[in-house]
C-alpha cells in the first residue's frame, strides 16, 4: 500500500502514520489515502515516476547500484537564470577583489544556458549597472532602447488609448526591450570568464539534507530510466553535489522550492503565492510596418473585466523586423472552459493587432508562468543551508510586468550577504549549512522592497469593483497620486486552483477556428519551441492518483487541464471499449511552464524534473 498524506500529496513525506491507524477504515477519516500499488498497476498506471513509486519497493530495481558520485563546492545555485547568473557572478566578483578562493558551481536544466527562459521582455537596466557599470563595452545584448510607450483598453473592434503617464509602473522610459534568453547567455559567458563553473544540461531533482536539518546540496536527476518505470541498460545515478549554502534560482513555481517551503515551513507568515501564465510568440513582420523601440500594452478585449490579463507587443531592433508579443492570463479565472492560448490567439485577429502580422511569419512560441503576489507573497527567504532568490520566493513587479532587475538584485543581495559571511573568521557556524538570515535584512533595505511595496495594492485591487478596470481606477488614484503610500494593504483571493468554478455553473466559450495565418492550433505551436524530451522516461508530470483526472477533474470541472496547458499535454481520450474517458499525457511536450502544478484543481499534479537537458530549445525568448 501506498500511502498518500494530505499534508504534501506525496508518498514519501515523513509524516508518520501510527500502524492502527494503516487500517484501511481509519485513513480517510485522518484525511489519508491509500493506494495499492503491485508491479502490474506499476507498468499500467500513468504515473510510473520514482517520486511516487517509491524504488525500494520495486522488485525490478533489485540489485541496481544506487550509489551516488559526490562533489563539494563553496556556493551551489540552481538555475541558471537572471537571479542565478547575477548571484555567481557577484560571488566571483567579490573573490576576485579579495583575492579569495571560492568555487561556485551553478546547476541549469536546459541544455543551453537561456535555452528554457521565456520572457516578454522590457528589461529596467537597475541591476545590471550595478553588476556590470561597463556592460556596453562589454557587448551586453541590449540593442532596443524604448522610443514609444502605448496603452490601450481593448474593445471588441475599437482600441481606446490611456496615457502613459510618466511615474505610472507600466512606464518603459529608459528600459530595453531584450530577448531575454540571449541576455542570460551573454550573463552566463560573463559567469564562465569570472571562474563560475556552469553545467548546463543537468536538472536538480532533490534537496539534500544534513543529519541536522540544514541543507547539504542537491542531486541531479538520475538518466536512463524506462517509461514504465524499470531501470534501462544505460541507467546512470545522477551525482551529489554539496555546498555550505546552496541558492535556489529555479524561476516561478520552482519545484524544489516547494519541498523547502514544507520542510522549514517558509510560508507560514505570507499570503499565497498567485500566478498567470504568458504565452509569447516572435515574429519576422514586413519591414514598412517594423517601428523598432515601440512598446504596446493592451488589456480588456478578449478577456472578461474579472479575468485579469493583458498582452504585450515590442518592436525589436535586432537586424530584422523582429517583433515580440505575448498574452498574459491570470491563473485566478474561473472559468474552466477557459483557454489561455486560445485567448492568446484570438487576441491577435483584432483589428488593432492583425494589420501588424498580415503577410508576416511566426517562427517561435512559448509560455511560461509568472509570478503575481507580489510584496504579500513573499515567503521566509532563508534557512539553514540555503536561500531563494529571484522569482522562485515572487520578486516579480506585476503592473510593471517585470521581475527580471528584482530577480538580478536578490541574486547580487544573496551573494554579498554570503561573501561576508565566508570571509568573517569569527563566524561560528550552529548548522552544517550555512545560516545566512542577513541577506532578509539586507533585502529589505534595498530598492526592491520599496519598490514592491508601492504597488503591492495593484494586482488585489482587482478583485474589487469592477474587475480589471477597478484595478485601474485604484492605480490612478492610489499609485499615482500618493506613489502606494496608503496605510493598507489589500488581499489576494487565495490559491488560484481553488477559484475555478463547477462546469456546470459557467459558460463554454466558443472559440474561433485558427486561420493558420495569424493564428494557429497548439500543435503547429508546439514545434516552434524546440521542445524535445526522451520519449522513453516515466512522464515527468507526476499524478498522485492517476483516477483523479477523469473522477474528478473531467467529471466537475471538464478537465480543465486540457485547456490550460499551453502545449497539449494532457488529452482525455475515449477508452478503448467506449466505456467512458481517460487522460494521455503527452509528457514530451511539456514546455515547463508549470501552470498545470499551480491550477489542477485537486491539485494532483506535482511537475518534477525530467532526464536532464529536455524541454523546450528556445532561442532567446
Ligand atoms: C510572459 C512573460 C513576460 C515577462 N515580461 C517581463 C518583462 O518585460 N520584463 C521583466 O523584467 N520581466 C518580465 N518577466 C519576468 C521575468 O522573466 C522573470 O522575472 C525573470 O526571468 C526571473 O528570473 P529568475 O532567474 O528568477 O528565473 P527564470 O528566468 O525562470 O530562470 C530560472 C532558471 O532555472 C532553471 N531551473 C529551474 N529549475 C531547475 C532545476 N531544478 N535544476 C536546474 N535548473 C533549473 C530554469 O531552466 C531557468 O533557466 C516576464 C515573464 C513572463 C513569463
Ligand atoms: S504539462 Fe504543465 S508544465 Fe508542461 S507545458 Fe503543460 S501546463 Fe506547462
Amino acid at each position: 500500500w501506498n500511502i498518500i498524506c494530505p499534508e504534501s500529496r506525496t508518498p514519501d513525506c515523513k509524516v508518520s502514520v501510527r500502524r492502527s491507524h494503516l487500517r484501511k477504515e481509519s485513513l480517510p477519516s485522518l484525511g489519508y489515502t491509500r493506494r495499492w500499488i503491485s508491479s502490474s498497476s506499476v507498468n499500467s498506471s500513468l504515473t510510473t515516476h520514482y517520486t511516487v513509486h517509491p524504488r525500494e519497493k520495486d522488485s525490478r530495481w533489485e540489485g541496481v547500484n544506487m550509489e551516488r558520485f559526490t562533489d563539494e563546492t563553496d556556493v551551489l545555485i540552481v538555475g541558471g537564470g537572471p537571479a542565478g547568473l547575477s548571484a555567481a557572478i557577484r560571488l566571483k566578483q567579490l573573490a576576485n577583489e579579495h583575492d579569495q578562493e571560492l568555487r561556485v558551481c551553478l546547476v541549469e536544466k536546459a541544455s543551453q544556458i537561456g535555452g528554457h527562459i521565456l520572457s516578454g521582455a522590457c528589461l529596467e537596466p537597475k541591476a545590471l549597472n550595478e553588476l556590470f557599470p561597463d556592460w556596453k563595452e562589454r557587448g551586453a545584448p541590449l540593442h532596443t532602447l524604448v522610443k514609444e510607450d502605448v496603452f490601450g483598453i481593448l474593445t471588441k473592434k475599437y482600441r481606446i488609448p490611456v496615457p502613459m503617464l510618466p511615474g505610472l509602473p507600466m512606464n518603459n522610459h529608459g528600459n530595453y526591450i531584450v530577448r531575454l534568453g540571449h541576455f542570460v547567455r551573454w550573463l552566463g559567458e560573463q559567469a564562465e570568464q569570472l571562474g563560475v563553473e556552469l553545467y548546463s544540461g543537468y536538472a536538480a531533482s532533490e534537496v539534500l539534507f544534513h543529519k541536522d536539518g540544514s541543507v547539504k546540496g542537491i542531486a541531479t536527476n538520475d538518466v536512463g530510466i524506462h517509461k514504465d518505470g524499470s531501470p534501462k541498460n544505460t541507467f546512470e545515478r545522477g551525482m551529489e553535489l554539496h555546498a555550505k549554502v546552496t541558492l535556489f534560482g529555479e524561476g516561478c513555481h520552482g519545484h524544489l522550492a516547494k519541498q523547502l517551503y514544507r520542510q522549514f515551513n517558509l510560508r507560514e507568515k505570507c499570503e499565497t503565492q498567485t500566478y498567470a501564465i504568458g504565452l509569447k510568440e516572435l515574429w519576422i513582420i514586413d519591414e514598412q510596418k517594423w517601428k523598432p523601440g515601440r512598446v504596446e500594452h493592451t488589456v480588456g478585449w478578449p478577456l472578461d473585466r474579472q479575468t485579469y490579463g493583458g498582452s504585450f507587443l515590442y518592436h525589436l531592433n535586432e537586424g530584422e523586423p523582429l517583433v515580440a508579443l505575448g498574452f498574459v492570463v491570470g491563473l485566478d479565472y474561473a472559468n474552466p472552459f477557459l483557454s489561455p492560448f486560445r485567448e492568446f490567439q484570438r487576441w491577435k485577429h483584432h483589428p488593432s493587432v492583425a494589420p501588424t502580422l498580415e503577410g508576416a511569419n511566426r517562427i517561435s512560441y512559448g509560455a511560461r508562468a509568472l509570478n503575481e503576489g507580489g510584496y504579500q507573497s513573499i515567503p521566509k527567504l532563508s534557512f539553514p543551508g540555503g536561500l531563494l532568490i529571484g522569482c522562485s520566493p515572487g520578486f516579480m513587479n506585476v503592473p510593471k510586468i517585470k521581475g527580471t532587475h528584482t530577480a538580478m538584485k536578490s541574486g547580487m543581495l544573496a551573494a554579498e550577504t554570503i561573501f561576508k559571511k565566508l570571509k568573517d573568521g569569527n563566524h561560528k557556524p550552529v548548522t552544517k549549512g550555512l545560516h545566512v538570515p542577513e541577506y532578509e535584512v539586507e533585502l529589505r533595505n534595498s530598492w526592491i522592497w520599496k519598490e514592491l511595496y508601492s504597488v503591492r495594492n495593484i494586482r488585489p485591487s482587482c478583485h474589487v469593483l469592477f474587475g480589471v478596470y477597478g484595478g485601474m481606477i485604484y492605480t490612478g488614484i492610489f499609485y499615482w497620486i500618493f506613489r502606494g503610500m496608503e496605510p493598507w494593504t489589500l488581499k489576494h483571493k487565495g490559491a488560484d486552483h481553488s477559484q475555478l468554478k463547477p462546469a456546470k455553473d459557467c459558460t463554454p466559450i466558443e472559440y474561433p477556428k485558427p486561420d493558420g495565418k495569424i493564428s494557429f492550433d497548439l500543435l503547429s505551436s508546439v514545434a516552434l519551441s524546440g521542445t524535445n524530451h526522451e520519449h522513453d522516461q516515466p512522464a515527468h508530470l507526476t499524478l498522485m492518483d492517476d483516477n483523479i483526472p477523469v473522477s474528478r477533474n473531467l467529471a466537475e470541472f471538464d478537465g480543465p487541464e486540457q485547456r490550460f496547458c499551453p502545449a497539449g499535454v494532457y488529452e482525455f481520450i475515449p477508452l478503448e471499449d467506449d466505456s467512458g474517458m481517460k487522460l494521455q499525457i503527452n509528457a514530451q511536450n511539456c514546455v515547463h511552464c508549470k501552470t498545470c502544478d499551480i491550477k489542477d484543481p485537486s491539485q494532483n499534479i506535482n511537475w518534477v524534473v525530467p532526464e536532464g537537458g529536455g524541454g523546450p530549445a528556445y532561442n532567446g525568448m
